[in-house]
């Protein structure tokens, strides 16, 4: 059995297109400034342009850009796709055979190359990666602790609690959650934030509001690690 590795973490959230990359490659930037080598795995990525020759998913290319260290695109995106939709649909249409152990094994090599990993999944939890396998199950077979990023908006304490069930129903720990403000005109935010803080029963790492320029520094400066349990 691996131990533990007390930086790595898997990201999931309550939807897809709501900061998951954001916070992901903040947490990059955090973890740098702690002193630590960095490098970001996306192991499901659906959508990609063709630029100059090489196909491009803009979630890669944030994390690689984050990243303290630079490994092989294969190994940080190992299934990259070209259709942004359901992965189990494009990966049906482009004939690939998304495997976990595949996945576990780029992982494991990244794992070599820097002292923090995180990795990012696609679109919320329970999203399938083909008939058998979801990005839960992905999670369960890195064994990762999960940061879970709550799209504040109307509808998310539903989305978020249900994530929370999930994360426990696999037996795998809620290392932190953050707050990132996707609609800024959502009634009530405090008591909607208040709503969560009573229900999630782990740290809130931060609350990131709508940002006019939305970077991973910008997003780093709302993070606090502090309270991360492992
Ligand atoms: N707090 C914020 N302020 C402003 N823009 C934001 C904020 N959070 C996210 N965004 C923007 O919203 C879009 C979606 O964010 P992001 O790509 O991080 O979502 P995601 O959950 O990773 O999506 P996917 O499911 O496709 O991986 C991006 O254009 C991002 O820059
Ligand atoms: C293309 C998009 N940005 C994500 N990468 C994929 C989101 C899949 C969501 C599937 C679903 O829950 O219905
Ligand atoms: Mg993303």
């Amino acid at each position: 059995m691996m131990l533990q590795r007390p930086h790595d973490y898997f990201v999931t959230g309550t939807d897809t297109e709501i900061g998951k990359t954001l916070v992901s490659s903040a947490l990059l930037l955090a973890l740098a400034q702690q002193g630590f080598s960095t490098l970001g795995m996306k192991p499901v990525a659906a959508g990609a342009d063709l630029i100059d020759g090489v196909w491009h998913n803009e979630d890669v290319d944030a994390l690689m850009a984050a990243a303290s260290v630079r490994a092989a695109p294969e190994l940080v995106a190992p299934y990259l796709m070209q259709t942004p939709a359901a992965p189990h649909i494009v990966a049906e249409l482009e004939n690939l055979q998304i495997s976990g152990a595949h996945i576990q094994t780029c992982y494991q090599a990244l794992t070599q190359q820097a002292d923090a990993v995180i990795v990012e999944g696609v679109g919320g939890f329970c999203v399938p990666l083909n008939a058998d396998i979801d990005t839960a199950d992905m999670a369960q077979t890195l064994g990762l602790p999960v940061i879970l990023v709550v799209g504040m908006r109307l509808g998310c304490i539903n989305h978020a609690l249900l994530t929370v069930q999930a994360i426990a129903a696999r037996g795998l720990k809620l290392a932190g959650w953050v707050a990132n403000t996707v609609d800024d005109t959502m009634l009530y935010p405090d008591q909607n934030l208040a709503a969560l803080r009573a229900r999630i029963d782990a740290p809130l790492l931060g609350q990131i509001p709508r940002l006019a320029t939305p970077t991973a520094q910008a997003a780093a400066g709302f993070l606090n690690l502090e309270f991360l349990t492992h």
